[in-house]
């Protein structure tokens, strides 16, 4: 699925009016009877207040739909116009209008603080005040509103756009947008969902069909790529029958160093379980038992060093190379990895302290082979790429990275995020039971089992990402989110193959895994 900007969508808009023949007002329709049917759905017909704050504009207008169709059908509702100007947009005129006409009455006029209404905790909250069109922060009294609206307890329903919140523009002011419980937003979800900062006032979301132009979807270059089941489907590269463990390439791990061996396992584990033909580990001396106990299937390489990497040196052809987790950053592992990335012909997955000897030596940057993946959390990739403001500046300095070194870089995190040139691809898998010790070190496995089966570097991240992703939903279903552990998100991608062509289940809700 595409993400779009808020220009692109009022582009989408436009053209979706003039090719269908439509009014405007009959897109506002649409847009209110989705919001109308999903709350009707869950709801069915349930007395609890509904309390609709609508803003002036067009979201504005898909509140008042929202409210005359509740009502007709039974619904406690009260709806409020929050005046935060005398404009009025042509839609919500019209709406308010017809909102009259059901009600006889016209809704509630809120100016100021002293018009802030009781709100239950059983209440439900529909915040319709703005939307995409949000061209400066809230201030003053509507500024307290939001704040009010987040001190209550009721359910809170955000239309589009939790509001105070630009669709692609960073957060001006955290305490001026409404922390949604749910949002429901029409034809794709927004940038802003899926960042740090933002998407916790967002919570989840469901993406609402509204019919927009779909030549107009189809052939805009988005913001950025989704990656959900669909996708993946797509990437996966089916087997042959006459396959052999030579289709499949051999991996290379270059991993661990004394205490850290575990990361050598994880990784040579995964490159295993995601298809690699053949995985050779590349540990220190002290990781030789070990590796040759936990994983027989694997093939050992040691350094000539007890506890660190020192020297890379290996007689085999790997079709992949994964290096960094559990490295260590000892002086000589630096230079062998100088050594490492003059080898340009073998794609190469590079991650953890390999990272932070990259950002603490920048001459080893020059060297890096093109389409390198880089597989960096936070705290790596602040190393690497400097300080941002926001998570679009973030986004900005990590596409310039990419195109000045030219490599793939995996920003890992709730929603991973990877990049390349100035192309982004969001990951809608993972949990937060994936936030634990090695779990970045089974991904670096995945990637590199796929790069050695002949996936390209751009393919190998963004598949893999979404298996490593599934992996983790599935263990979490299985286990709940605190007992994870690395080793059983890779115990699971197996479930995770055998998932991606399985049937669609019924789920209750959410987000872009399912729309
Ligand atoms: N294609 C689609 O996806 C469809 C979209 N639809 C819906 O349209 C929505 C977009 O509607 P929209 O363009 O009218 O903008 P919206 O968000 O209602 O607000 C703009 C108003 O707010 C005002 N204003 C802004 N910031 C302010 C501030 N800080 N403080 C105070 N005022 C502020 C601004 O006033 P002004 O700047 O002119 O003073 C203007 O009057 C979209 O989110 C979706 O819900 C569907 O109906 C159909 C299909
Ligand atoms: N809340 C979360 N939601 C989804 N995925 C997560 C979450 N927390 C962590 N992960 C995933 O878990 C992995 C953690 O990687 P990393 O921090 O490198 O761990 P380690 O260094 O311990 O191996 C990443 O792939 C990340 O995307
Ligand atoms: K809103």
């Amino acid at each position: 699925m595409k993400i779009f900007s808020a220009e692109q969508l009022y582009e989408a808009d436009k053209i979706t009016v003039e090719k269908q023949e439509i009014t405007t007002e009959a897109l506002m329709e649409r847009a209110g009877i989705q919001i109308f049917q999903w709350l009707n759905r869950r709801l069915n017909g349930a007395p609890v207040p509904i309390r609709i704050f609508c803003g002036i504009g067009n979201n504005g207008g898909d509140g008042l739909v929202l409210g005359r169709l509740m009502i007709e059908h039974g619904y406690n509702v009260i709806v409020y116009v929050v005046n935060c100007s005398d404009k009025r947009s042509k839609n919500f005129l019209l709406n308010y209008d017809r909102i009259k006409n059901v009600t006889k009455k016209w809704p509630t006029l809120m100016k100021g603080e002293a018009d802030f209404p009781e709100i239950g905790s059983e209440d439900i909250i529909v915040d319709a005040i703005f939307g995409i069109g949000l061209n400066r922060c809230p201030g003053g009294w509507v500024k307290k509103l939001i704040q009010y609206l987040n001190e209550s307890k009721a359910f809170k329903l955000a239309i589009d756009i939790p509001s105070g919140l630009y669709a692609n523009l960073p957060l001006e002011d955290k305490e001026a947008v409404l922390k949604a419980n749910h949002t429901l937003t029409f034809q794709t979800p927004k940038l802003s969902f899926f960042l740090p900062e933002t998407a916790p006032f967002v919570s989840n979301f469901d993406a609402l069909e509204i019919g927009l132009d779909i030549e107009f979807l189809q052939t805009t270059e988005p913001l950025a790529q989704l990656i959900s089941k669909p996708e993946a489907q797509r990437f996966y590269k089916p087997r042959e029958k006459f396959d052999h463990k030579g289709t499949y390439g051999h991996a290379l791990i270059i991993a661990g160093s004394y205490g850290k061996i575990g990361a050598a396992v994880l990784s040579t584990t995964s490159a295993f379980r995601i298809g690699a033909g053949m995985v050779t580990a590349f540990v220190p001396k002290c990781g030789y038992n070990i590796l040759q106990t936990t994983v027989p299937e694997a093939m050992v390489i040691t350094d000539k060093e007890e506890e660190f990497i020192s020297e890379i040196a290996f007689d085999i052809e790997p079709s992949a190379i994964g290096v960094g987790m559990g490295l260590g950053k000892n002086k000589a592992t630096v230079a062998a990895l100088k050594v490492l990335f003059q080898k340009k012909d073998i794609p190469l997955v590079i991650d953890a302290d390999a990272l932070n000897n990259i950002s603490e030596n920048k001459d080893l940057l020059k060297l890096l082979p093109k389409n390198s993946v880089l597989t960096p959390h936070p705290g790596e990739l602040k190393r690497l790429i400097g300080e941002w403001k926001n998570d679009y500046d973030k986004l900005e300095k990590a596409k310039k990275f990419s195109e000045k070194h030219e490599v793939v870089l995996v920003i890992k995190g709730a929603y991973t995020i990877t990049v390349f040139s100035n192309k982004l691809y969001i990951n809608t898998t993972g949990n937060p039971g994936m936030g634990t010790a090695g779990s970045g070190d089974a991904l670096s496995g995945v990637i590199t089992g796929l790069l050695s089966q002949g996936y390209d570097q751009l393919l190998a991240s963004v598949f893999g990402v979404y298996m490593h992703g599934r992996a983790g939903d599935i263990a979490a279903g299985q286990m709940g989110y605190e007992a994870i552990m690395a080793g059983d998100v890779i115990d699971n991608l197996s479930e995770a193959y055998i998932d991606l062509f399985a049937r669609e289940e019924e789920t209750t809700n959410n987000s872009a895994e399912k729309s």
